[in-house]
């Protein structure tokens, strides 16, 4: 029964229904559109929506023949809110900011992906230009345009990773080294934490090349990176320093762990056979983290461990303790 008053109440409304006084060619323009068209008053009342309108509704589940004159927008854009339809809330709000509190206009993007296909539709109200308890409600489709946004959006973010990125070998390049060592000795600084560096260097590698070839040092180059890569913590950053060398940023490990981190890497990589060039082996420098340090200082301990284990034999491991005074001597240039 009070359906039928309703439903009664709403066709009453569409014989006065503002729209109806459109000229024929007005009509038949606003239904060639492919935009969703609607005219409500500042009550939330629609008046007329274009064929656009009623065919979108119709692909949505509304029954052909609907009448959308005298449904209150308002009322069906909350009414969705409070079925926790968040696009629906923020059109509710951004209706109500237009009608009742006078903003020039409202637009929201939003998607509608149909089962078939990914689209997005903008929202728009504003008020009639001369018919100020008017304003006119369009959804216009952007598939295109966000579509596009997408594709430049994965491009950016290829083009960033390739950025920081080492070309042959996929771990983390000098420059992306240097960010995030930067970052972690502020961490460390402020927090207190604990952090180390290995730095690894391929020993006699000139070798590998002379005798099998540049491309199969590459590959050399690539397995041992796969082999850092698969034996840090998620936390922790493998990179590649430079030609032979790589490094790896361990936050929150101190110089014990660090040391025990690289004697396994140490001893992983002496064990494997690179086919076919066999046995290779590294020698690490260890260093760790203290009050004072920056990039360059920890990364000359590091280095000079390293120039110690070379020295001292090759395929060791060194940690930079008591080589402090050592850095302020050295003419690096790290
Ligand atoms: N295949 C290949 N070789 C590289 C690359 N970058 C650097 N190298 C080579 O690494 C070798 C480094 O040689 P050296 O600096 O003499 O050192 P090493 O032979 O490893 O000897 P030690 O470090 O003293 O044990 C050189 O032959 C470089 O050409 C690269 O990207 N690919």
């Amino acid at each position: 029964m009070k359906r039928d008053l309703e439903e009664r109440h709403r066709q009453s409304q569409a014989e006065k229904s503002v729209g109806r006084q459109f000229p024929r060619l007005l009509r038949a323009t606003l239904d060639s559109l492919d935009s969703q068209i609607a005219l409500i008053d500042r009550a939330g009342v629609i008046h007329y929506v274009n064929k656009t309108w009623c065919e979108f509704g119709i692909e949505n589940g509304i029954p052909a023949g609907y009448s959308w004159i005298g449904v209150n927008y308002l009322v069906v854009c909350r009414s969705a809110g409070d079925r926790g339809d968040g696009d629906g809330r923020e059109v509710y709000e951004g209706i109500r900011s237009v009608v009742e509190s006078g903003a020039p206009f409202f637009q929201y993007e939003y998607p509608c992906h149909s089962p078939n296909e990914q689209r997005w539709f903008m929202m728009r109200i504003a008020p009639v230009l001369g018919a100020e308890d008017f304003f006119v409600i369009s959804h216009v489709v952007i598939t295109g345009r966000k579509l596009a946004e997408q594709r430049v959006e994965r491009l950016n973010e290829k083009l960033a990773l390739l950025a920081v990125t080492d070309k042959l070998t996929g771990l983390a390049n000098r420059m992306k080294l240097d960010e995030v060592l930067d970052n972690e000795i502020n961490r460390a600084d402020r927090y207190g934490k604990n952090l180390s560096l290995i730095l690894l260097d391929i020993d006699h590698f000139k070798e590998v090349n002379d005798n099998f070839g540049h491309s199969t040092g590459d590959a050399v180059l690539v397995r041992i990176a796969e082999i850092l890569r698969a034996n840090v913590r998620s936390s922790d950053l493998a990179g590649r320093w430079g030609g032979e060398e790589f490094l790896l940023i361990l936050p929150e490990c101190d110089m014990e762990d660090a040391a025990r981190m690289a004697e396994k890497l140490r001893l992983l990589i002496e064990n494997y056979n690179f086919v076919p060039v066999g046995r290779r082996t590294c020698s690490f420098g260890v260093a760790a983290y203290q009050a004072g340090h920056d990039r360059t200082t920890l990364l000359t301990l590091a280095d000079l461990a390293l120039y110690r284990a070379k020295n001292t034999g090759r395929n060791r491991v060194e940690i930079a303790a008591n080589l402090e005074s050592a850095v302020s001597h050295r003419d690096c240039n790290i």
